[in-house]
């Protein structure tokens, strides 16, 4: 827990360091305007003055003076509001890039214990939430003491008492600060689980709805849901009142000094012997707002100081990037591939999903060489996914290695890793978009004569004419919809594109009737010459397709290892 502590702390500071430069901009151009309001109120506070002392001539001077420090003011707020955007754009920019990079690490291995919805969220809600951390909270929380202060010191130095009634006024508001501040921390961080349940739940249902509507149960899940969205409705509220109230106690100590200051300075302000005399009582009085606004600007972004660390905290529960995506090996084995594949020696591998649990992989070792066809089959849990998502490099093994090509895959950075592997598993990816940019998406520099072999080779070419728009037809959410085995055609045109000298299958055909399965079957014969294949299955279809190599995994370890003639 200390720990988890420790290590938000440290992501936050990070944050705000990649941040500085922006947030001292932000707050110099805060300073200037504070300075900027400082010239304004002088110089009205002398306007008025005159026109109270009575039939004496304004003072042209400070009516210009006075123009100057308002359009100033007017400038440095929009340039002020320009610069805030352009932080938390450049912040939730970079975030995002982060969160992206940490996902493609870790490939399907995230979702096995984080929800779909929750990552959505987290890429786009959370890090848009953050926009007020960086725009607002730092450069007040940064500005606010040295602001407020440099205006209690120039009314102390126009008027000692005024000074010091504005100074101990001012004095009371961390106290606000600490106890709103710990109220809005709580009631900022419940709304937020309160959003990610409903964000949750809402997906599964839009899902999932054929299997509410079928099962009778779609009114008491909309009851469901709308519990839900009236959590979340109730937790918005309640940020809003600390809100408010945050608001209301810093208002009550302005009204507090501003009365206080009238008051104690009433005999001044009636029987004021001059001129500068008068101009320097409402000079202290103009100047207490003044006084309160950073501090205001500071309470209003508290709610945005709230979602660094509610968005800390689920940013910090994704693995970390691999450190072999942050350092370049200099010298590095690159791995070799010949016209017949590239080999693949598995050597004494082991991995547990769990401390405590069994081993999902115990010892595994086997060798293929280029070309070579291993069909692996296995009863349901016996670790094939897993030793496939360590092939992928998505995990890692706790002991033992891999080499691919004869280089270590934990030395390769993960892009070389990719370039040499090629998969295709249960249920293709449609993307929304043309059948063409989702098959391109596997080689977007390919050429037109590539794309068309690779339509021949995967049999794709022979549904075109059923599509509206042949390859340019739309596909994906909203989109054309395809069977089964048209779509794991596009994942077998897109293997084709790719040209990777190892391909890993996890259950190719697991949801196609026979007849589909015997069609699919002729199109991997084509896609397996000169390549070395893996392919996860529990059809003994597959025994025909030119294996090579037969392996059995039980129980995380491999039982049988056959080479076949
Ligand atoms: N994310 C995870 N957390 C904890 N345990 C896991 C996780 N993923 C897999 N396991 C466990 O690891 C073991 C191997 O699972 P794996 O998915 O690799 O089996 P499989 O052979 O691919 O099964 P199937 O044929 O049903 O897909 C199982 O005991 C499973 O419960």
């Amino acid at each position: 827990m200390k720990a988890d502590k420790k290590m938000l702390k440290s992501w936050v500071r990070q944050q705000n360091r990649a941040n500085r430069s922006a947030t001292l901009l932000l707050a110099l151009v805060g300073m200037f305007n504070v300075l900027a309001g400082m010239v304004l109120v002088w110089n009205l506070a002398i306007i008025l003055a005159e026109v109270l002392a009575g039939g004496q001539k304004v003072g042209m001077s400070h009516l210009f003076l006075f123009i100057l420090a308002s359009v100033a003011r007017i400038i440095l707020g929009y340039v002020q509001e320009l610069l805030a955007a352009a932080s938390g754009e450049k912040a939730r920019k970079r975030l995002r890039r982060e969160l992206l990079a940490r996902f493609f690490a870790q490939g399907p291995a995230l979702l096995r214990h984080q929800h779909s919805a929750s990552l959505a969220a987290m890429l786009t809600d959370r890090v848009e939430a953050l926009e007020g951390y960086f725009a607002r909270w730092l450069p007040a929380s940064s500005l606010w003491v040295v602001a407020q202060w440099s205006v209690v010191l120039v009314v102390f130095w126009q008027d000692h008492r005024a000074g010091f009634i504005l100074g101990g006024c001012c004095l009371v508001l961390p106290v606000f600060q600490a106890v709103f501040g710990i109220a809005t921390a709580i009631a900022s961080r419940r709304q937020i689980l309160a959003l990610n349940r409903l964000q949750v739940r809402f997906l599964d249902r839009i899902r999932g709805i054929a299997t509410i509507v079928l099962s009778g149960n779609a009114e008491k899940d909309a009851q469901g849901l709308g519990q839900a969205a009236d959590e979340l409705r109730r937790r918005t509220m309640k940020v809003l009142r600390v809100a408010f109230l945050t608001s209301a106690s810093t208002d009550i100590a302005m009204i507090v000094a501003l009365v206080w200051i009238v008051i104690d300075q009433r005999h001044g302000l009636l029987h004021a012997g001059s001129v500068h005399q008068m101009a320097g009582i409402l000079f202290a009085v103009l100047m207490v707002p003044e006084a309160f606004a950073p501090f205001r600007a500071l309470s209003a972004a508290y709610q945005d100081r709230a979602q660094i660390t509610n968005s800390g905290e689920a940013i910090q529960k994704l693995p970390a990037l691999p450190e072999s995506m942050n350092q370049v090996v200099s010298g590095q084995a690159v791995p070799e591939h010949t016209r017949h594949g590239i080999a693949l020696d598995v050597r004494g591998v082991s991995y547990r999903w769990v401390n405590d649990h069994p081993l999902a992989l115990d010892d595994v070792s086997f060798h293929l060489e280029a070309g070579d066809v291993a069909v692996l089959t296995g009863p349901s849990g016996a670790g094939k996914s897993t030793l496939i998502e360590m092939l992928l490099g998505f995990i890692r093994p706790s002991q033992g290695e891999i080499l691919l090509g004869g280089a270590d895959l934990q030395t390769l950075h993960p892009s070389d890793v990719t370039r040499q592997i090629s998969w295709i598993g249960q249920k293709p990816v449609i993307f929304a978009g043309t059948l063409r940019d989702n098959i391109m998406f596997a080689a977007p520099e390919a050429s037109e004569d590539q794309l068309r072999d690779a339509l021949e080779a995967s049999s794709v070419r022979d549904y075109l004419p059923l599509l509206p728009d042949g390859l340019d037809t739309r596909l994906g959410e909203g989109g054309f919809g395809l069977s089964g085995g048209q779509a794991q055609r596009v994942a077998i045109a897109r293997a084709f594109l790719k040209n990777a000298p190892l391909l890993i299958m996890d259950e190719p055909t697991a949801h196609l009737d026979p007849a589909t399965e015997r069609d699919i079957l002729v199109s991997l014969r084509r896609l397996l010459k000169g390549r070395t294949a893996l392919i996860s299955t529990h059809s003994s279809q597959f025994h025909t397709i030119g294996e090579t190599k037969r392996l059995i995994i039980e129980r995380g370890k491999v039982t049988v290892q056959e080479t076949l003639s």
